[in-house]
């Protein structure tokens, strides 16, 4: 499997582009003639730049209404395309793309427009050049990949192929069995996208919204593996049209398109009949079965304030590092650390972000294997000096910049805490346990053009999979929110996107520089006992306001005396199909990072419709004359 991406899918000028595209990766570029016009230089320019950056320029496109032009126009149509071929001849590249005709003027028939092309390859031929026809899912005549195989097969040329584009079949859900029987030396390039589901006008659909393959709603992987199981092996090139991307990181788009690839050849080679794509061998995807612990950093005064909250959350100190300034504290199968060392990655990241969760430990099946598989998708290995005999557990780069430290029982790794620490001298008897068994989910705040950025990198590693984007209504805006989830519940990351500053999770991110971990929630079987316990351990609940109360009790038909205890306990309440959710939050600790306890019986959600009403009181507690809009 050859990649490539075509130059309108990431933002910048041409030069831009094509570094960043041989900086991620990819072997070969599409250059979209728009691009090309605008840019200040000569094809043979541009040429020479795409090569000298060790790429290839995998096809030109597009050449558009072509096909079926009546007699006045058909003459004009063959000179447009001689023009056309001069620049590829110079640019270096041998392929165009033509996509359907979209003119009122055009002229339908198969074999009207199979003369056509045997013609355009005539033309071709004579200068060393291929044409490729791509069916738009919006054609005049032909919007359908079977339509343009049957052109393609009719004008029987050499120099006429058929060209693939997962966006124009998926968007009109052909049948992809179609693309069994072509033959793959006929396919002479496929174009790939993924989008969200959005019922709207195909042509505005494909031009603004279409994603990386894996971002998005469309079965590309069914898709790209009917493809391969006809033994095509050649490149698979990256078409995305997307208003967030033209204005996004170029690199970090670019890198996101070649994650895509790798991730999605990873999936289709696993394919029975596609194991002929090449692509890089790398471990299978990592199943997460718990989070180890979360680790804060922290100054001596931020940290005693955090211990101070830990404690009334039922946290008790049971172990200190043997050679670091690094805490851990527990309950149930929860660990938290707190470093306040003046040294090393933790100290760094306190003095960029501040007090923050600033790494978290999943528990894996295999921790080397996860470590190279997510290597070999592009992510960032991180490693600091250990003290001897201690252990060295292999972390990646993740959110803002914070670790993700993979952990397993294959090895010493599982036994960190007994290796490193020490019991702590400190008894916390006053500590009452607050029956906190696990950390139900972790909740991530990213700036909304991120979002997808990490959706993709988390889903491409861990065997785990994205729930549907819900709107959380901020009374400053709105924030988007997707969850990374596996099926045990064992990870569950939630992706907060802010797009304005005034919202609890822009100030967040705002505050902090960067994107990072906003909220952790613990789990419990008795949300009212852990109320109990807490209040014994002098925690102040967030408060909720009193009218919350009264519409879920008449939205969910609930017992008054229920109802009571919730507003007693300021507990906010959800529902779905699964069974019944329970909320408890703490205030908020600095530029709002929180606590919060849930309890679940069987529900799969995490309470957006309560989000607005949360929110509201956490901003109100944290600046009661409200957030600065500067
Ligand atoms: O939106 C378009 O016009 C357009 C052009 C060229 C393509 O390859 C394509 O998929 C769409
Ligand atoms: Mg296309």
């Amino acid at each position: 499997m050859k990649t490539s991406i075509a130059t309108v899918s990431i933002s910048g000028e041409l030069p831009e582009k094509l570094a960043a595209i041989a900086a991620a990766g990819f072997d070969g570029v599409e250059i979209f003639e728009n691009d090309f016009l605008a840019f200040d230089g000569s094809p043979k320019d541009v040429g020479r730049m795409v090569r000298d950056l060790g790429l290839e320029i995998t096809l030109f496109q597009p050449f558009r209404d072509f096909e079926g032009m009546p007699a006045s126009h058909r003459q004009r149509t063959f000179d447009r395309a001689e023009l056309k071929f001069d620049i590829m001849q110079e640019l270096g590249t041998d392929l165009v793309l033509v996509c359907s005709n979209v003119s009122p003027v055009s002229l339908g028939g198969v074999d009207r427009a199979a003369a056509d092309f045997h013609e355009l390859g005539e033309r071709a031929a004579k200068r060393g050049l291929r044409v490729g026809f791509e069916a738009l899912a919006w054609g005049r005549h032909i919007n359908d990949h079977r339509d343009a195989w049957e052109i393609v097969r009719r004008a029987d040329h050499q120099n006429v192929g058929l060209i693939l584009d997962s966006f124009h079949s998926l968007s009109r859900k052909i049948d992809i069995n179609s693309i069994r029987s072509i033959p793959k030396d006929k396919i002479f390039i496929v174009q790939l996208a993924d989008a969200p589901l959005i019922d709207m006008d195909l042509l505005y659909w494909s031009r603004h919204f279409r994603n990386m393959p894996g971002e998005g709603d469309l079965p590309v992987t069914a898709f790209t593996a009917a493809i391969a199981q006809t033994g095509y092996d050649g490149y698979f090139s990256l078409e995305i049209f997307n208003d967030q991307f033209r204005g996004g990181s170029t690199r970090s788009i670019a890198a996101d398109g070649h994650r895509s690839l790798i991730y999605l050849g990873d999936q289709v080679r696993r394919v029975p009949g596609a194991e002929g794509l090449t692509v890089p061998a790398m471990p299978d995807r990592t199943t997460v079965e718990g989070v180890a612990f979360v680790e804060f950093s922290a100054d001596q005064e931020d940290a005693r304030n955090l211990v101070a909250i830990l404690k009334t959350l039922g946290f008790r100190k049971t172990k200190i590092h043997r050679t670091k300034k690094v805490e851990l504290f527990e309950q149930g199968d929860i660990r938290l650390l707190v470093n306040t060392e003046d040294s090393g990655f933790a100290n760094t990241s306190f003095a960029v972000h501040g007090t923050s969760a600033y790494a978290v430990a999943l528990a894996v099946d295999d921790a080397e294997k996860a470590l190279v598989r997510a290597i070999a998708l592009g992510a960032e290995p991180f490693g600091q000096p250990v003290a001897e005999g201690e252990v060295e557990i292999p972390a990646i780069r993740g959110v803002g910049g914070g670790l993700i430290y993979l952990i397993d029982h294959k090895s010493d790794l599982g036994r960190f805490s007994e290796i490193d620490f020490r019991p702590s001298e400190e008894a916390d008897h006053a500590v009452v346990s607050a029956h906190l068994q696990r950390v139900d989910h972790i909740a991530q705040t990213v700036a909304y053009d991120e979002m997808l950025t990490w959706l993709l990198f988390y889903a491409s590693i861990f065997e785990a999979h994205k729930t549907p984007m819900v709107d959380i209504i901020d009374p400053s805006g709105v924030v988007r929110s997707q969850v990374v989830e596996n099926n045990s519940g064992a990870l569950r990351i939630t992706l907060n996107g802010a797009e304005n500053r005034r919202t609890l999770a822009g100030h967040f991110i705002a505050e902090k520089f960067g994107s990072g971990v906003q909220h952790l929630a613990f789990e419990t079987p008795d949300i009212f006992a852990t109320a109990a316990a807490l209040r014994e351990n002098g925690f102040r609940a967030l408060p909720i306001s009193a009218n919350y109360y009264g519409d879920v009790e008449a939205r969910f038909g609930l017992d008054p005396e229920l109802s009571e205890r919730l507003k007693a306990e300021n507990i906010l309440y959800d529902r779905d199909d699964g069974g019944e959710y329970f909320q408890l939050y703490s205030g908020t600790f600095g530029e709002g990072f929180f606590f919060e306890i849930v309890q679940r019986t069987g529900y799969r959600g995490y309470g957006a419709p309560n989000a607005i009403f949360r929110i509201a009181a956490l901003k109100k507690q944290m600046r009661p004359e409200g957030i600065p809009t500067v």
